[in-house]
């Protein structure tokens, strides 16, 4: 089945990412091991407001546990993690889940229901996160949602008849109808034909311009990370060992990092 293609209209650059910024995501110094297995030891990364930073690390190197520890559902044994904010090791479960309405996490698997058609996808997290919306603008939240990922015409269909990349659209639909401030995107183009995978990271694009979002994507694909990165953080040996923007990094004469380029 052929994609349409998205249809966001950029309005506006990006801010600049830089010191200059607001930090809106700060992970300071944390580690986690399991038992003898030291994953993260005293990692370190900002993301400012409107910025797209690739986290980029070798399987195992610990790439989920920090997403697992950014979201709350993993404690760092040290450390501290800020998100818009607040420090997520003090947050209750009712302020947790309130943090996680403003986070979007675009699981790798999609996670969608396949019960369910598209629109009930996507009211699901409306209805759970978004209490006080007035049920007249669902329909028209939805099909915003749905003409921002360049699928409005999907909403009554079910996920079993949607193409992997349309699955993957749909996703980050239901991820932008509460308009999060931060997306977290998981290996985005994973399991994706070349073309399909292209079209996706050109839609993180598109979504970043329009809605001015912050992104953390976790990939292994290299022109996932070219394509989507204003920054890339490379996770070495449970440290962030550098950062920089993807020609800095190509260029530098470290064979740590020349490897991931070469
Ligand atoms: N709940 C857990 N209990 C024990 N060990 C864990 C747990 N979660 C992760 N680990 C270990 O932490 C290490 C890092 O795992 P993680 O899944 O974060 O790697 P990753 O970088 O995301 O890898 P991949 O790119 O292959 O998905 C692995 O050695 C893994 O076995």
């Amino acid at each position: 089945m052929s994609l349409t293609p998205p249809i966001i209209a950029p309005q506006a650059a990006p801010p600049a990412a830089g010191p200059a910024t607001e930090v809106v995501l700060a992970v300071e110094h944390v580690s986690k091991s399991f038992g003898e297995n030291h994953v993260l030891q005293d990692f370190s990364l900002a993301l400012h407001k409107g910025e797209n930073v690739v986290v980029l690390g070798k399987s195992g190197s610990g790439k989920s546990v920090l997403v697992k520890c950014i979201i709350g559902l993993l404690p760092p044994d040290a450390g501290t993690i800020t998100v818009l904010g607040l420090d997520v090791a003090t947050l209750d479960h009712e302020a947790m889940d309130r943090l996680r309405a403003r986070v979007g996490f675009l699981f790798q698997s999609n996670a969608l229901y396949d019960s369910m058609t598209v629109r009930e996808n996507l009211l699901f997290p409306l209805r759970r996160h978004w209490l006080d919306h007035p049920p007249t603008q669902e329909d028209e939240l939805v099909t915003q949602a749905l003409e921002d990922v360049g699928l409005g015409h999907t909403a009554a269909m079910m996920p079993a008849e949607l193409s992997g990349g349309m699955r993957k659209r749909i996703a980050l639909a239901r991820t932008l109808i509460l308009r999060p401030d931060i997306i977290l995107y998981d290996e985005p183009t994973t399991g994706l034909d070349p073309v399909t995978a292209r079209e996706i990271d050109h839609l993180i694009r598109e979504v970043q311009q329009k809605y001015g979002t912050t992104a953390l994507i976790i990939s292994h694909d290299m022109n996932c990370v070219r394509l989507t990165a204003d920054r890339v953080a490379l996770l070495v040996d449970g440290r962030c060992y550098a950062v920089g923007t993807y020609a800095e990094l190509q260029s530098r004469d470290d064979p740590r990092v020349h490897e991931f380029f070469a």
